[in-house]
C-alpha cells in the first residue's frame, strides 16, 4: 500500500476555503442542535448520504456533535468501488459533503455546498468503516467555511481523506421553487 509522504501538505484549503481574518466564529443554533437527531425526518429519507435504506447510498450514521464539530461512520460496500477493492473517489467526497453539511446544519441556516476541495491521502478497501469527522472554521456573510477528515481502522486511525469547503446560506425557496 502506497505510504502517504509526510511532506505533503497538511490541509487541503485553498485560499477559497480559507475563511477571511474578519470571519465570526462558528455559533451552534440551539434549534438546529435540538433537531439534529431528526435530519433524517427532514431529508425524507431519501438523501444519498444519509437515507437509511437508500440502495447502494453511503447510509452514513450521525453519531454525535460537539458544538459545530459533527461526528458519523459509513461502511465502504462493493458498490462504492472504483479500483479494485478500493473506495471511489467520488464517494469518498460525498461521505465529506455529507459531514461537512451537517456540521453546516448546526449553525441553523440553511445551506448548500458552493465548494468541495478533497484531498486522498491513502486508499480506502472496500469493506472499510470510515470515520467522518467535520468542523465550521468561520462564517463570513452568507458563507460558513467547513473542513474535516475520515479515518480508517477506528476513529483514532490514520486520516484517508481530507475536506474543506464553503457552504452558502440560501433561502427556502432554492429547494421550493420549480425549475
Ligand atoms: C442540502 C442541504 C439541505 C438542508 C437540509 C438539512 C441538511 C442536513 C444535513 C445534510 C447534509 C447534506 C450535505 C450535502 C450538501 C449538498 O450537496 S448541497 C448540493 C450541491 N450544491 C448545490 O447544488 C449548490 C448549487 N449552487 C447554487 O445554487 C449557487 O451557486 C449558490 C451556491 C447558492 C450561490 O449562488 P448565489 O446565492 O447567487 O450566491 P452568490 O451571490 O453567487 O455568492 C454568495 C457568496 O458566496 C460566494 N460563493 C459562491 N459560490 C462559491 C464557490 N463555489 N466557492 C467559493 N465561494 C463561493 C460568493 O463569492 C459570495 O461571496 P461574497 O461576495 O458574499 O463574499
Amino acid at each position: 500500500m502506497t505510504v502517504p509522504n509526510p511532506a505533503r501538505r497538511t490541509s487541503p484549503r485553498s485560499d477559497l476555503t480559507t475563511p477571511p481574518p474578519d470571519a465570526a466564529e462558528p455559533r451552534v443554533d440551539p434549534k438546529a442542535e435540538l433537531d439534529f437527531s431528526e435530519i433524517g425526518d427532514v431529508l425524507g429519507n431519501a438523501c444519498f448520504g444519509c437515507g437509511p435504506e437508500v440502495p447502494h447510498g453511503l447510509r452514513i450514521t450521525r453519531t454525535g456533535h460537539e458544538g459545530s464539530t459533527s461526528y458519523g461512520e459509513f461502511t465502504v460496500i462493493p458498490e462504492h468501488q472504483g479500483a479494485p477493492g478500493l473506495a471511489h473517489g467520488g464517494i469518498l467526497a460525498a461521505a465529506m459533503d455529507e459531514i461537512l453539511g451537517t456540521s453546516a446544519w448546526l449553525l441553523g441556516g440553511r445551506y448548500v455546498t458552493g465548494r468541495l476541495e478533497t484531498d486522498f491521502v491513502r486508499p480506502v478497501p472496500v469493506g472499510s468503516r470510515v470515520h467522518l469527522t467535520a468542523r465550521c472554521t468561520g462564517v463570513h456573510g452568507r458563507k460558513a467555511y467547513m473542513e474535516g477528515e475520515g479515518r480508517i481502522g477506528g476513529p483514532d486511525g490514520p486520516v484517508a481523506v481530507r475536506a474543506a469547503a464553503v457552504f452558502i446560506e440560501v433561502p427556502l425557496e432554492h429547494f421550493t421553487e420549480e425549475r
